[in-house]
Protein backbone atom coordinates (compact mmCIF):
# COMPACT_ATOMS: atom_id res chain seq x y z
CA UNK A 1 0.00 0.00 0.00
CA UNK A 2 1.30 3.29 -0.82
CA UNK A 3 1.83 5.64 1.89
CA UNK A 4 3.88 9.17 2.49
CA UNK A 5 5.27 10.10 5.74
CA UNK A 6 4.69 14.18 6.96
CA UNK A 7 5.15 16.16 10.13
CA UNK A 8 3.77 19.35 11.73
CA UNK A 9 6.44 20.73 14.07
CA UNK A 10 7.58 17.23 15.00
CA UNK A 11 4.29 15.40 15.35
CA UNK A 12 4.37 12.68 12.56
CA UNK A 13 1.64 10.81 10.75
CA UNK A 14 1.64 8.00 7.89
CA UNK A 15 -0.96 9.25 5.33
CA UNK A 16 -2.86 6.67 3.35
CA UNK A 17 -5.31 7.18 0.72
CA UNK A 18 -8.60 4.79 0.65
CA UNK A 19 -10.66 7.16 -2.50
CA UNK A 20 -12.22 3.75 -3.58
CA UNK A 21 -13.89 3.19 0.00
CA UNK A 22 -12.43 -0.42 0.31
CA UNK A 23 -12.52 -1.89 3.72
CA UNK A 24 -9.79 -1.76 5.90
CA UNK A 25 -9.09 -2.41 9.46
CA UNK A 26 -7.59 1.43 9.96
CA UNK A 27 -6.98 1.07 13.62
CA UNK A 28 -4.87 -2.17 13.20
CA UNK A 29 -3.14 -0.62 10.12
CA UNK A 30 -1.88 2.30 12.50
CA UNK A 31 -1.01 -0.20 15.15
CA UNK A 32 0.88 -1.58 12.89
CA UNK A 33 2.43 0.97 10.64
CA UNK A 34 2.92 4.04 13.66
CA UNK A 35 5.07 1.23 15.59
CA UNK A 36 8.73 2.70 15.72
CA UNK A 37 10.51 -0.83 15.68
CA UNK A 38 8.87 -2.97 13.66
CA UNK A 39 6.72 -0.25 11.26
CA UNK A 40 7.86 3.13 9.91
CA UNK A 41 7.12 4.89 12.97
CA UNK A 42 4.86 7.98 13.72
CA UNK A 43 2.16 9.45 16.32
CA UNK A 44 -0.96 8.73 13.73
CA UNK A 45 -2.08 7.28 10.81
CA UNK A 46 -4.51 9.76 8.68
CA UNK A 47 -6.70 8.84 5.88
CA UNK A 48 -7.66 10.63 3.09
CA UNK A 49 -11.65 9.19 2.17
CA UNK A 50 -14.22 11.19 -0.44
CA UNK A 51 -17.03 13.08 1.42
CA UNK A 52 -20.58 13.85 0.19
CA UNK A 53 -20.37 16.85 2.59
CA UNK A 54 -16.95 18.68 1.85
CA UNK A 55 -14.09 18.55 -0.37
CA UNK A 56 -12.23 15.50 1.13
CA UNK A 57 -12.67 13.36 4.61
CA UNK A 58 -9.96 13.20 7.10
CA UNK A 59 -10.02 10.16 9.43
CA UNK A 60 -7.04 10.63 12.36
CA UNK A 61 -6.08 6.88 13.88
CA UNK A 62 -3.88 7.20 16.98
CA UNK A 63 -0.35 4.65 17.41
CA UNK A 64 -2.36 2.67 19.58
CA UNK A 65 -4.55 2.27 16.88
CA UNK A 66 -7.64 4.51 19.01
CA UNK A 67 -9.58 6.53 16.82
CA UNK A 68 -9.87 10.49 17.32
CA UNK A 69 -12.32 13.25 16.21
CA UNK A 70 -9.73 15.39 15.25
CA UNK A 71 -5.71 16.47 14.99
CA UNK A 72 -4.56 19.89 14.71
CA UNK A 73 -1.35 19.13 13.25
CA UNK A 74 -2.40 16.35 11.34
CA UNK A 75 -4.83 18.01 9.34
CA UNK A 76 -2.22 20.61 8.34
CA UNK A 77 -0.31 17.49 6.73
CA UNK A 78 -3.62 16.50 4.93
CA UNK A 79 -4.18 19.75 2.95
CA UNK A 80 -0.71 20.18 2.25
CA UNK A 81 -1.20 16.29 0.92
CA UNK A 82 -4.41 16.67 -1.24
CA UNK A 83 -3.20 20.30 -2.23
CA UNK A 84 0.44 18.59 -3.62
CA UNK A 85 -1.41 14.86 -4.43
CA UNK A 86 -3.82 17.30 -6.60
CA UNK A 87 -6.19 15.62 -5.04
CA UNK A 88 -8.05 19.19 -3.98
CA UNK A 89 -7.07 22.03 -6.28
CA UNK A 90 -8.18 24.39 -4.21
CA UNK A 91 -6.38 26.28 -2.28
CA UNK A 92 -9.11 26.92 0.49
CA UNK A 93 -10.33 23.63 1.28
CA UNK A 94 -13.07 22.10 3.34
CA UNK A 95 -12.37 19.23 4.93
CA UNK A 96 -15.16 17.06 7.11
CA UNK A 97 -13.69 15.63 10.29
CA UNK A 98 -15.37 13.85 13.26
CA UNK A 99 -15.28 16.96 14.85
CA UNK A 100 -17.49 18.70 11.72
CA UNK A 101 -16.22 20.40 8.57
CA UNK A 102 -12.99 22.51 9.17
CA UNK A 103 -11.78 25.05 6.67
CA UNK A 104 -8.12 24.71 5.52
CA UNK A 105 -6.37 27.80 4.12
CA UNK A 106 -3.16 27.25 2.13
CA UNK A 107 -0.34 29.60 1.70
CA UNK A 108 1.02 28.23 -1.50
CA UNK A 109 4.77 29.63 -2.67
CA UNK A 110 5.72 27.94 -5.98
CA UNK A 111 3.02 25.20 -6.34
CA UNK A 112 4.25 23.99 -2.44
CA UNK A 113 2.26 24.45 0.49
CA UNK A 114 4.17 26.60 2.70
CA UNK A 115 1.91 27.03 5.79
CA UNK A 116 -2.04 26.11 6.45
CA UNK A 117 -4.27 28.10 8.51
CA UNK A 118 -6.88 26.19 10.28
CA UNK A 119 -10.44 27.77 11.51
CA UNK A 120 -11.04 24.68 14.15
CA UNK A 121 -14.06 25.76 15.29
CA UNK A 122 -15.62 26.84 18.61
CA UNK A 123 -13.56 25.25 21.55
CA UNK A 124 -16.49 23.54 24.08
CA UNK A 125 -16.45 25.32 27.46
CA UNK A 126 -18.73 24.22 29.25
CA UNK A 127 -21.46 21.17 28.61
CA UNK A 128 -18.74 18.51 28.48
CA UNK A 129 -20.00 16.12 30.58
CA UNK A 130 -19.08 13.13 27.80
CA UNK A 131 -15.29 14.09 28.44
CA UNK A 132 -15.72 15.37 31.93
CA UNK A 133 -17.43 13.48 34.36
CA UNK A 134 -17.49 16.56 37.55
CA UNK A 135 -19.40 19.40 38.60
CA UNK A 136 -16.06 20.95 39.42
CA UNK A 137 -15.63 24.56 37.71
CA UNK A 138 -13.62 23.00 34.60
CA UNK A 139 -11.96 26.56 33.40
CA UNK A 140 -10.24 26.66 37.27
CA UNK A 141 -9.70 23.67 39.31
CA UNK A 142 -7.83 21.46 41.14
CA UNK A 143 -5.98 18.24 39.84
CA UNK A 144 -4.81 15.76 43.35
CA UNK A 145 -2.33 13.07 42.19
CA UNK A 146 -0.43 11.36 45.25
CA UNK A 147 0.18 15.05 47.07
CA UNK A 148 1.06 16.93 44.19
CA UNK A 149 -1.86 19.67 43.26
CA UNK A 150 -1.73 21.39 39.89
CA UNK A 151 -4.12 24.14 38.62
CA UNK A 152 -6.41 22.85 35.59
CA UNK A 153 -8.84 23.53 33.27
CA UNK A 154 -10.57 21.00 30.74
CA UNK A 155 -11.91 22.13 27.10
CA UNK A 156 -13.23 20.15 23.89
CA UNK A 157 -11.04 21.45 21.46
CA UNK A 158 -12.64 18.75 18.69
CA UNK A 159 -10.90 16.19 21.38
CA UNK A 160 -10.36 16.54 25.08
CA UNK A 161 -7.68 18.42 26.71
CA UNK A 162 -6.64 19.52 30.00
CA UNK A 163 -4.73 22.31 30.62
CA UNK A 164 -1.90 21.81 33.55
CA UNK A 165 -0.17 25.01 34.56
CA UNK A 166 3.41 24.58 35.28
CA UNK A 167 6.24 27.31 36.40
CA UNK A 168 9.02 24.84 34.47
CA UNK A 169 8.05 22.58 31.21
CA UNK A 170 9.83 19.45 33.06
CA UNK A 171 10.04 16.11 30.80
CA UNK A 172 10.24 13.86 33.61
CA UNK A 173 7.43 15.11 35.39
CA UNK A 174 5.27 15.15 31.81
CA UNK A 175 5.99 11.29 31.25
CA UNK A 176 4.98 10.32 35.12
CA UNK A 177 1.93 12.61 35.96
CA UNK A 178 0.52 13.08 32.23
CA UNK A 179 -0.64 9.23 31.93
CA UNK A 180 -1.90 9.25 35.19
CA UNK A 181 -3.96 12.31 34.60
CA UNK A 182 -5.49 11.21 30.91
CA UNK A 183 -6.69 7.89 32.98
CA UNK A 184 -8.12 9.77 35.75
CA UNK A 185 -12.29 8.66 36.02
CA UNK A 186 -13.63 12.26 35.71
CA UNK A 187 -12.77 11.60 32.25
CA UNK A 188 -14.69 8.90 30.78
CA UNK A 189 -13.20 9.64 26.91
CA UNK A 190 -9.24 9.79 28.38
CA UNK A 191 -8.00 13.19 27.71
CA UNK A 192 -4.95 14.97 26.14
CA UNK A 193 -2.99 16.60 29.19
CA UNK A 194 -1.28 19.49 28.01
CA UNK A 195 1.43 20.85 30.31
CA UNK A 196 1.88 25.09 29.71
CA UNK A 197 4.37 27.35 30.89
CA UNK A 198 3.26 30.79 30.29
CA UNK A 199 5.99 33.16 28.96
CA UNK A 200 4.34 36.62 28.78
CA UNK A 201 1.12 37.42 27.35
CA UNK A 202 2.00 36.62 23.56
CA UNK A 203 3.58 33.55 24.23
CA UNK A 204 3.45 30.24 25.76
CA UNK A 205 5.52 26.85 26.09
CA UNK A 206 3.53 23.67 25.61
CA UNK A 207 4.19 19.93 25.43
CA UNK A 208 1.41 17.16 25.11
CA UNK A 209 0.93 13.97 26.42
CA UNK A 210 -1.53 12.68 24.16
CA UNK A 211 -4.27 10.14 24.73
CA UNK A 212 -3.27 7.46 22.03
CA UNK A 213 -0.01 8.22 21.46
CA UNK A 214 2.04 9.05 24.69
CA UNK A 215 4.51 12.01 24.99
CA UNK A 216 4.44 14.10 21.53
CA UNK A 217 6.81 17.43 19.91
CA UNK A 218 3.90 18.88 19.34
CA UNK A 219 -0.41 19.07 19.77
CA UNK A 220 -1.87 21.65 17.69
CA UNK A 221 -5.58 21.26 19.52
CA UNK A 222 -3.56 21.24 22.47
CA UNK A 223 -2.23 24.46 22.02
CA UNK A 224 -5.43 25.52 21.00
CA UNK A 225 -7.17 24.49 24.10
CA UNK A 226 -4.06 26.20 26.02
CA UNK A 227 -4.73 29.39 24.64
CA UNK A 228 -8.35 29.08 25.22
CA UNK A 229 -7.86 28.49 28.70
CA UNK A 230 -5.34 30.88 29.30
CA UNK A 231 -7.05 33.85 27.93
CA UNK A 232 -10.29 33.09 29.55
CA UNK A 233 -8.52 32.93 32.53
CA UNK A 234 -7.06 36.15 31.96
CA UNK A 235 -3.26 34.89 31.87
CA UNK A 236 -2.93 35.72 27.84
CA UNK A 237 -4.50 38.03 25.15
CA UNK A 238 -6.60 36.01 22.40
CA UNK A 239 -3.57 36.00 19.71
CA UNK A 240 -0.57 33.72 21.25
CA UNK A 241 2.89 32.80 19.68
CA UNK A 242 2.66 28.90 21.15
CA UNK A 243 6.53 27.28 21.56
CA UNK A 244 6.63 23.35 21.18
CA UNK A 245 9.96 21.54 21.31
CA UNK A 246 11.11 22.33 17.83
CA UNK A 247 9.18 25.40 16.67
CA UNK A 248 5.70 27.74 16.82
CA UNK A 249 1.75 27.93 16.19
CA UNK A 250 0.30 31.01 15.83
CA UNK A 251 -3.52 30.56 17.74
CA UNK A 252 -6.16 33.12 17.67
CA UNK A 253 -9.08 32.87 19.83
CA UNK A 254 -11.99 35.10 18.11
CA UNK A 255 -15.09 32.92 18.71
CA UNK A 256 -13.05 30.48 16.32
CA UNK A 257 -10.17 29.60 16.95
CA UNK A 258 -7.44 29.69 14.41
CA UNK A 259 -4.59 28.15 14.09
CA UNK A 260 -1.71 28.45 11.70
CA UNK A 261 1.56 26.50 11.05
CA UNK A 262 3.52 24.40 9.15
CA UNK A 263 3.71 21.06 7.22
CA UNK A 264 6.19 18.88 5.81
CA UNK A 265 6.73 15.89 3.79
CA UNK A 266 9.71 13.03 5.19
CA UNK A 267 9.30 10.62 2.80
CA UNK A 268 7.27 8.03 0.78
CA UNK A 269 6.78 4.94 -0.06
CA UNK A 270 4.82 1.10 0.06
CA UNK A 271 3.95 -0.99 2.92
CA UNK A 272 2.80 -4.53 3.17
CA UNK A 273 -0.58 -4.82 4.55
N1 LIG B 1 -1.60 15.45 17.77
C1 LIG B 1 -2.90 15.88 17.58
C2 LIG B 1 -4.03 15.25 18.33
C3 LIG B 1 -4.23 13.75 17.96
C4 LIG B 1 -5.39 13.08 18.66
C5 LIG B 1 -5.21 12.89 20.15
N2 LIG B 1 -4.10 12.07 20.49
C6 LIG B 1 -6.50 12.33 20.75
O1 LIG B 1 -6.67 11.10 20.88
O2 LIG B 1 -7.37 13.12 21.11
C7 LIG B 1 -3.03 17.37 17.30
O3 LIG B 1 -2.06 17.93 16.75
O4 LIG B 1 -4.07 17.94 17.55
Amino acid sequence: MYFAKMHGLGNDFIIIENLEENFLDYSKIATKVCNRHFGIGADGLLVVEKSDKADIKMLIFNSDGSQAEMCGNGIRCFAKYVYEKKIVSKNIIDVETLAGVLKAELRVINSKVDTVRINMGKPVIDKISSIYNSNLNNLNYDIKIDNKVFKASTILMGVPHTVIYVNEIDENEILFYGPKIEKLDIFPNRTNVNFVKIVDEKRIQVRTWERGAGLTLACGTGSCAAVVACYLNGLTYNLVNVELAFGKLKVEYIDDVYMEGPAEFICEGNFVL
